[in-house]
């Protein structure tokens, strides 16, 4: 060969060494702003939609299926209680048990990439049809595999067997420590905004959220009501049954309450006996209906207690309503006010012999259909 011809070669050898190291380049730049993306993630859901279609873009492949081994569903509830469910994130999957998925999991600590096997590799996948290579990326933590993230290409060569995994393990490893960090961040959270007892929110989430719904409602220029609800004569029945006993009628009084609400409406545990409800959207009439369906779900079934009997419970509750200004500095008095006209209520429907419902507006009379049934 001559020189001429062998040079021109080697050039063209080197431009593409060149363009495969640019391409490499920019392949790691775009992973490592992924990763800080990873790390970055405050909430679940950012950190879940992160790891699915965020390294999917990453990745440009046509499959991603992630699979989260969650036995005891702790995972899908902190979902639930961010207002979500796994249908937010279709390619994500929650395994109760990830060796009944692929018996290679028994084992797989690290990186396995090859091609794709028809049926032994079909549930690590959504939609297997068309994928010729996969790699299978396990998260461990404390040596326990806590979830799998599964990539497949319709290209046989993209993942072989002679392809150096370090890379892979490495972001396999930034994804299973954020994913624990994020679950046990969320468990403080919501530990800090929960009331123990009856699992209903407290009083600090309330607080948080008024001025969220406040906010809402005066943009959207919706109506925002409130309803105290407190047991009636509830020191009676601590004194009479006991302490404990309380308790369970506490619990369920929460879980009455909570029958009767929908998905947007905002219940908490305020202190003691009482319990503050959010209704966002919700005038005073539709709050009054709401309040009278409590009233009855709390009054028309006695309550089991550990012992054997039962004991009959009643509440009382004021409602509140208001329909806030966008202005942002009136609306922390918006707030207080509403909170406050609903304790005023709920202390007339005391002061008028309980088991009734009394709202904050002296120029409305009560719909008939409230406080008439039967007592
Ligand atoms: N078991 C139990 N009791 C609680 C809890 N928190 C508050 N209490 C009790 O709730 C009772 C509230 O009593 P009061 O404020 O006098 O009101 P009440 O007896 O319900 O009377 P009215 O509200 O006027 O109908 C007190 O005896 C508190 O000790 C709790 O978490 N568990």
């Amino acid at each position: 060969m001559d020189l001429k011809k062998e040079n021109r070669l080697l050039h063209a050898r080197l431009r593409e060494l060149t363009q495969k190291a640019q391409e490499n380049q920019e392949t790691l730049g775009r992973f490592h702003a992924r990763e800080l993306e990873l790390l970055g993630a405050e909430t679940l859901p950012e950190l879940l939609s992160c790891m699915t279609e965020g390294l999917k873009t990453s990745f440009e492949i046509e499959s991603l299926h992630l699979m989260l081994h969650d036995p005891n569903h702790e995972i899908r509830h902190l979902l639930y209680k961010n207002g979500l469910d796994e249908k937010a994130f279709p390619l994500l999957e929650f395994v109760d048990d990830m060796v009944t998925v692929n018996p290679r999991f028994q084992r797989l600590r690290s990186p396995w990439l090859g091609s794709f096997l028809s049926p032994e590799y079909d549930l690590l996948f959504s939609d297997p049809a068309g994928i010729e290579s996969i790699a299978i990326l396990p998260m461990v933590r404390h040596n326990r595999l806590i979830g799998s993230i599964n990539l497949g290409s319709s290209e046989q060569s993209r993942f072989s067997r002679q392809l150096a995994t370090d890379f892979l393990a490495r972001l396999a490893t930034i994804c299973s420590v954020c994913l624990e960090n994020t679950v046990n961040r969320e468990h403080i959270l919501i530990s800090g905004l929960t009331d123990p007892l009856t699992e209903l929110h407290n009083r600090r989430y309330l607080d948080r959220r008024l001025d969220e719904e406040l906010a809402r409602a005066g943009r959207y220029r919706q109506p925002l009501s409130c309803l105290f609800i407190d047991a009636d004569h509830f020191k009676q029945i601590n004194d009479t049954y006991g302490h404990q006993a309380g308790d369970i009628v506490l619990r369920e009084l929460a879980n009455r309450i909570r029958s009767q609400l929908r998905a947007s409406d905002i219940a908490t545990r305020f202190g003691g006996e009482e319990f503050a409800l959010l209704l966002p959207q919700t005038c005073l009439n539709e709050a009054l209906m709401l309040a009278e369906r409590i009233r009855m779900e709390v009054n028309s079934q006695p309550i089991p207690l550990d012992n054997g009997s039962t004991l009959q419970l009643s509440v009382s509750i004021g409602v509140s309503e208001t329909l806030p200004l966008s202005s942002k500095s009136q609306q922390k008095a918006d707030g207080q006010r509403l909170l406050a006209n609903a304790d005023q209520a709920l202390y007339t429907a005391k002061a008028n012999g309980r088991n009734r419902i009394e709202y904050h507006q002296t120029d409305k009379a009560l719909p008939d259909e409230i406080n008439s049934s039967e007592r």
